[in-house]
């Protein structure tokens, strides 16, 4: 394990979250086995590439995350949407939750935290109740999709709402974290988490090989660099022979890793009140900033932002082309990959994963936004409506 932010290096430890030198964030290095060959593994979802995964877990807390649809698009043979909605939960936190909830049990811990957007609360309400832990969500009063909000009050999670954004209760959870050792953190700080979400890397590329850029929704950074760090070590296993351009997409009111990127800044000017419709990534200062940057640098890849209004286009599009529900946030990749090839960033021709990172029943609300021909009527005009609507088209 590696500090980012004092260099300070130590011996895999599953206690071990935050650096312990200056509380910084820590990455995880893994060299696969000599012996790693897709052909050998066994099972499905993330615990199929588990000798990929840091750590031992005497105990595995599973709900069979993992091994979601790359669904081909309809209109480009070279896109795929990677649809993480298909989770447990709906989203990809589960994938990370699954190693960060065996970790703590396996540490023996009672008492888990999380701050959250509503999708890391969800997965990590479920994971919990399935381990019969204790869990508190830190929650930002009245931004959270009413979805998440539901499962989290579903799986018997303690909800503490707080007044402000999410990053109010990503500082309140890191402070916890240092100063009350018997809290296990699950939030992506948790470099234990990440292993986990990279798996869908291990998946794209036993599919269909290495794609030429994967198209990331970016909130709190993690999953960009997990994915990052997914295709980085098969590379170094010589098992691919290139790593993805990593594309990052944010929402315009809350872009700072996409605006660091545009002005070429070693350092993001973080976003103090950051707002946009896709709640899931209306966060102003990602805690993986750094780890982002480097995903997106090493990678030649880049990150840029998309209005609400593109995202609302998207999600609207995605559903009645392609058939493919997601969340808003979720759907930034879409509105992203389409901002891509109108700015020469990719064409047609490049191979593109979208990460579609949340299922569309998380925030019931922006599907209804989306409009539909909606009628009252009277059972008996049904025949007389569709004759008017083939009348008028004819
Ligand atoms: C649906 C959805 N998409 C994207 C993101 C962004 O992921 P990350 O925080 O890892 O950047 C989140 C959460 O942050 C999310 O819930
Ligand atoms: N969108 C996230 C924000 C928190 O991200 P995390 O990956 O650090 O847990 C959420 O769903 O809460």
């Amino acid at each position: 394990m590696r500090c980012i932010d004092c260099g300070f290096e130590t011996e895999l430890d599953q206690k071990t979250i935050t650096c312990p030198r200056c509380g910084g964030i820590l990455e995880i290095s893994v060299k696969l086995p000599s012996t790693f060959s897709f052909s050998r593994l066994r099972g499905r979802g993330v615990w199929r590439y588990s000798e990929a995964i840091a750590g031992n877990y005497k105990t595995v807390v599973s709900i069979n995350e993992g091994g979601t649809p790359l669904i081909r698009s309809k209109t480009n043979e070279n896109v795929y949407y990677k649809f993480e909605g298909a989770n447990p939960t709906g989203s990809f936190k589960d994938r990370g939750m699954t190693v960060a909830i065996s970790s703590a049990v396996n540490e023996g811990y009672k008492i888990v935290v999380a701050a959250s957007t509503g999708n890391t609360a969800a997965s990590a309400a479920a994971y919990s109740a399935r381990a019969g832990l204790k869990i508190y969500l830190v929650l930002p009063k009245d931004k959270v999709a009413v979805g998440k909000l539901a499962q989290s009050i579903l799986y018997g999670a303690t909800i503490l709402e707080v007044e402000g954004s999410f990053d109010v209760g990503m500082k309140a959870v890191m402070k916890l974290y240092r100063e009350m050792g018997i809290v296990y953190p699950l939030n992506s700080f948790n470099p234990w988490r990440l292993e986990g979400q990279k798996t869908i890397a291990y998946e794209i590329t036993e599919e269909i090989g290495v794609p030429d850029a994967v198209v990331v929704p970016v909130g709190n950074a993690g999953n960009i660099y997990a994915i990052w760090k997914g295709f980085t070590e098969l590379r170094n296993a010589g098992l691919i022979d290139k790593v993805p351009r990593m594309i990052g997409v944010q929402a315009e009111g809350a872009s700072p890793i996409a605006r660091a990127i545009a002005q070429n800044l070693n350092t993001p000017e973080f976003t103090e009140n950051p707002e946009t419709i896709a709640t899931a990534i209306r966060i102003g200062k990602p805690v993986n900033w750094k780890k982002a940057l480097r995903a997106i640098r090493e990678s030649q890849g880049t990150a840029i932002y998309v209005s609400d209004s593109e995202i609302v286009d998207a999600q609207r599009d995605l559903a009645r082309i392609e058939g493919v529900g997601a969340e808003p946030a979720s759907v930034a990749s879409f509105a992203g990959h389409r901002k891509a090839l109108k700015e020469g960033i990719l064409s047609n021709s490049d191979k593109a994963v979208l990460i579609l990172t949340g299922h569309a029943l998380k925030d019931p609300d922006s599907m209804v936004r989306s409009g539909s021909r909606r009628i009252t009527t009277n059972p008996d005009y049904l025949e007389k409506i569709i004759l008017g609507d083939l009348n008028a088209n004819s």
